[in-house]
């Protein structure tokens, strides 16, 4: 095996007096896509933010290959319309990319777009500007957060489909957040699982028959096309601790 990108070892992240990050272990490879899976403030985007640099971890460490580019996609662009920005101009400000521009426009399938103003942009089109806007850094990790937001069923089965060519094509590793269990399973190396702490791990097709993976989830987990739900066999308190369901029952 070569040598992880970037690997996280028990991050713990407090905020406001709250744990909302504990003890979380990743591993970040060439070629391979991590799914992290959590519900609505389950910590994934702490945790992203942890990977980029971004927060320093209050307890744990991350060490990142000497090197490593990130290429990042954010949850939620936020542009004034009244601004007219070109997609072109909108993909060249970050300064001097490092892949030529027309074979990013190519890879991410919007050749055509290049003269359109970013706010007349549908869902699909400006998800697929800002993954271009990612790779121009030739990024050895790829981060992307909720990347289909936004997006309809066809075009984020097809976004999913374009991530896991180009993680083919350039073997980058991936460091994926979505909420859609059922559309990533099928692309992904590993799932994670996140509400504060690890829940559980691996990869997918282990994971989905492991009971301990159903009691967490749910059957609706299990086949490709439902959605994604989230159960637990325990509940967490205000500060993120685990409370387990007899504790509950009795409190
Ligand atoms: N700077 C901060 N100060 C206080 N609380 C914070 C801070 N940043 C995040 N939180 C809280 O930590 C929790 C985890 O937030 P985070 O954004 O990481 O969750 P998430 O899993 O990405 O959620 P979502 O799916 O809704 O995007 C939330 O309850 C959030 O309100």
């Amino acid at each position: 095996m070569s040598e992880p990108l970037l690997t996280a070892r028990q991050v713990g992240v407090r905020r406001g007096g709250r744990e909302i990050l504990q003890g979380a272990d990743l591993t970040l490879e060439a070629g391979k896509i991590v799914t992290l899976i959590g519900p609505n403030g389950a910590g994934k985007t702490t945790l992203v933010r942890c990977v980029l640099g971004l927060i320093q971890p209050d307890e744990g460490l991350i060490e990142r290959r000497p090197g490593l580019r990130i290429g990042y996609m954010p949850q939620k662009l936020h542009i004034d319309p009244s601004l007219p920005l070109t997609v072109k101009r909108f993909l060249t400000l970050g300064g001097t990319p490092r892949l030529p521009l027309d074979e990013v426009l190519a890879l991410t399938g919007i050749e055509s777009l290049t003269g359109a103003t970013m706010s007349n942009l549908s869902g699909g089109e400006t998800q697929r500007v800002l993954l271009a806007r990612a790779l121009l850094r030739d990024p050895n990790l790829l981060v992307l957060d909720e990347p289909v937001q936004g997006v309809d069923v066809t075009g984020q089965e097809a976004l999913y489909r374009l991530i896991n060519d180009i993680r083919r094509q350039r073997q980058c590793g991936v460091l994926l957040v979505s909420h859609d269990l059922h559309l990533v399973m099928a692309t992904t190396d590993t799932v994670i699982c996140l509400n504060q702490h690890v829940c559980c791990h691996g990869h997918p097709e282990h994971v989905t028959n492991d009971p301990a993976y159903i009691a967490l989830f749910g059957e609706s987990a299990k086949p490709l096309v439902a959605p994604y739900t989230h159960h637990h066999d325990h509940t967490h308190d205000d500060h993120g601790n685990i409370v387990e369901k007899d504790q509950h029952r009795h409190a």
